[in-house]
């Protein structure tokens, strides 16, 4: 997968050469590519924003350097794909993110992330971008960020891991919370006794059908406490 990040804070996404998404990228599994959006400039002081029309506080991000990006960023959607790129704007106007769309967006070839600064970004550059991808405004929850920069982290992080060999074990990714709907389960390790709390019993039984059946309980009972929404309709 080729992900391409536009953002005037390009450093922001030092963290994302280590760990798992560094040893990806390291294996050609993941070629992430960072750019300053300030690149797309003409004018000695590098200018991305200005007075919104219509008057109000704040500045918008000027629609030419984006448009300038997006067409040099676009046209490079790796040949082995038909696929137009996937454009994403971090947005507390978009829709929420939720593990499904981080499956869904790690079957993509090509994505772009468009980090927004300021009060936001012209509107024409979301409309102009629908004619070189798929063109999705993405929100981690309801609050507002001072940018697109965090947002675009963590949904990288979500995507990325969902990449086939990233994680080295694909099992680990099957019983987490959200991917069957629920809650997960609390995980406990040595020792068994720790400040006079033990491991709940069941888990030292090795009883494997007991386990699961105790595991499973144990995702309903949390899910219901902690995020009733999330409960099927059979199991509220
Ligand atoms: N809620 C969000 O994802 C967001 C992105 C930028 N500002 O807020």
């Amino acid at each position: 997968m080729r992900i391409d990040v536009l953002s005037i804070f390009p450093s922001y996404f030092d963290g994302l050469t280590l760990s798992l998404l560094g040893k990806a990228q390291s294996a050609g599994i993941l070629d992430l590519r960072v750019r300053d959006l300030r690149d797309w400039t003409s004018d000695r002081h590098r200018t991305v924003d200005d007075t919104p029309y219509g008057g109000g506080a704040g500045m918008v991000m000027k629609p030419e350097p984006w448009g300038l990006a997006l067409d040099e960023l676009a046209s490079s959607t790796p040949s082995s794909t038909e696929q137009r790129p996937t454009i994403i704007f971090p947005s507390p106007a978009g829709e929420v993110f939720t593990q499904a769309t981080a499956r869904d967006l790690s079957t993509r070839e090509h994505l772009v992330f468009g980090c927004g600064r300021y009060e936001g970004i012209d509107e024409r550059v979301f409309e102009y971008a629908a004619s070189l991808g798929e063109v999705r405004l993405i929100s981690l929850g309801d609050y507002v960020l001072n940018g697109g920069e965090v947002a675009t982290m963590a949904m990288i992080e979500a995507i990325g891991r969902l990449i086939p060999g990233v994680v080295g074990n694909p099992e680990s990714l099957v019983e987490e919370s959200h991917e069957d709907g629920l809650l997960e389960y609390p995980s406990y390790t040595k020792p068994s006794v720790w400040r006079e709390r033990s491991v709940p019993d069941v888990l030292l039984s090795g009883n494997h059908a007991l386990i699961a059946s105790w595991r499973r309980d144990q995702q309903l009972e949390r899910t219901r406490r902690r995020r009733p929404d999330l409960l099927p309709d059979d199991e509220s």
